[in-house]
């Protein structure tokens, strides 16, 4: 089939190329022409492991990048991939996916034959049918169910994983309100399916498939903040959290996925979604509790974190390394990283901080452009007084000797993931 995908950041690039891979023809519509010109030149734009090969492999061939929105009309359905940011009081920002339906809308006026709208993005229930589908009516001057469909394909791949993710999924959700749109959509994911090793489709209404990402996004974080809670009580009676958690883990009805607890959730997702569905939430009369108290355990993790920094180093004056800034391995996405606060916290105490990570510095440094920037792990322990550790990079879990370089090594390991050693202060934060 001949797919457009709008949008080409983390997951409009990986589901285009994914695409693919599996034998679809696809072209990005992305408004960055840095984006455009990287992804037909036949590079990623972003970090991801394994999309740099898929895109070198069918750049230029089944798959290409461009600015022009006409690109839509040799195609058969669009993936709407666009961001949906959080506005300031958490709920979700709608701006950018109007744009965007308003340009395709403006496009698909010119196509004779059918289209499918398909949203890609975490929206909150009813956009799609309620905000996606009166723009592209008003764009287009066409009328939804006459011309063209709109659906929902909830996204579940994570960064850092994303390709494989992708690839091979748990499950594949499908929303529609018409036949046409169904079989379109089954269509496009038949190939996917049949290569996948055991992947659920479930076939649903457009508001259900809206909502299974956020009950889906909102169950796991909250279960780490569940887990969150758990530990700090572990910790304050001195019981091993991690032999806790692993023997839990050995009920098939709690599940050993998701049980790492530390210092928290981050990223472009948990945070803004959490927050868009207790909006949405409030906005029609429901007081989420748990879903209240998801967000706030998350909140304190980072605090928690320099308090027991404090129980050994005056942060203030001290040199605090700060080891991880992407918001979790495999990415150099920095989006919400539980670094962020930390470091606010740790410049508001009067501490002189150097970063360190593997692949997120130059996204970091954009946020925060005055700390120090060390290019390896090493460096940044060097002569500082703590570490800090907030990303659980395999390469942390590799650190010994470095310790030594440090002044008297004092270690907060917010990932339980560094190599204990009994000659330097070890804390794990739960
Ligand atoms: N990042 C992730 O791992 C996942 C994200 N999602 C959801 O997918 C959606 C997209 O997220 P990301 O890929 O992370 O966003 P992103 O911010 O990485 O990418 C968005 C892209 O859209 C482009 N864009 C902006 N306005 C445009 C317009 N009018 N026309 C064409 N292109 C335009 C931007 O230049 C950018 O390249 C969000 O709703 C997110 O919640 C869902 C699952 C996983
Ligand atoms: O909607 C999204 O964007 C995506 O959000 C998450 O994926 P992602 O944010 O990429 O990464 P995760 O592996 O879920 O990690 C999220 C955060 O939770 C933290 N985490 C994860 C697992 C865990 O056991 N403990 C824990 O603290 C990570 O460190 C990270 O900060 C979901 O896992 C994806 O299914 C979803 O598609």
């Amino acid at each position: 089939m001949k797919l457009s995908i709008i949008g080409s950041g983390y997951v409009g690039t990986t589901i285009a190329a994914c695409f693919a891979e599996v034998g679809h023809d696809v072209v990005n519509v992305d408004i960055d022409e840095d984006v455009v010109a990287t992804l037909n030149s036949g590079e990623s734009p972003i970090h991801e492991p394994g999309l740099d090969d898929l895109i070198e492999e069918h750049a230029g061939d089944r798959l290409r990048a461009t600015t022009d929105y006409e690109a839509v009309l040799d195609t058969d359905a669009t993936f709407l991939a666009l961001s949906t940011p959080s506005t300031d009081d958490g709920h979700i920002d709608l701006s950018i996916m109007e744009a965007a339906a308003e340009s395709l809308g403006a496009t698909l006026a010119e196509k004779d034959d059918y289209h499918l709208v398909v949203t890609k993005s975490t929206v909150v229930p009813t956009t799609t049918e309620e905000v996606i589908a009166p723009v592209l009516e008003e764009a287009s001057g066409k009328r939804v169910g006459e011309g063209f469909d709109v659906g929902m394909n909830p996204e579940f791949l994570r960064e850092g994983s994303a390709v494989e993710d992708f690839l091979d999924p748990d499950k594949v959700v499908l929303g529609s309100q018409t036949d046409r749109a169904a079989e379109t959509l089954r269509a496009v994911f038949d190939p996917l399916v049949e290569q996948a090793s055991d992947a659920a489709v479930v076939e649903t209404g457009i508001r259900e498939a809206e909502m299974i990402k956020y009950a889906n996004n909102a169950f796991l974080a909250a279960k780490i903040s569940l887990v969150n809670d758990l530990a700090n009580i572990c910790k304050e009676y001195d019981v091993d959290s991690s032999e806790v958690l692993d023997a839990i883990g050995l009920d098939s009805r709690i599940g050993s996925e998701f049980l790492g607890a530390g210092v928290g959730w981050g990223g472009s997702c948990f945070p803004k979604d959490v927050a868009a569905i207790v909006a949405a939430a409030r906005d029609v009369g429901y007081e989420p509790a748990m879903l209240e108290a998801a967000v706030a355990v998350n909140d304190r993790q980072p605090v928690r974190m320099l308090d027991i920094l404090r129980d050994h180093v005056d942060p203030s004056g001290a040199r605090v390394a700060v080891l991880g800034l992407a918001f979790k391995p495999g990415t150099d996405d920095v989006r919400n990283s539980r670094a962020i606060p930390l470091i606010d916290a740790l410049l508001d105490a009067g501490a002189d901080v150097v970063g360190y990570d593997p692949v997120a510095t130059e996204n970091f440094r954009e946020k925060f452009p005055d700390i120090d920037y060390a290019d390896s792990a090493g460096a940044a322990l060097d002569g500082a007084d703590a570490a800090l550790v907030v990303t659980d990079w395999d390469e942390f879990a590799a650190l010994y000797d470095e310790f030594d370089a440090m002044n008297e090594p004092v270690v907060v390991d917010g990932r339980s993931i560094v190599t204990r050693r009994d000659d330097i202060v070890y804390e794990s934060l739960v």
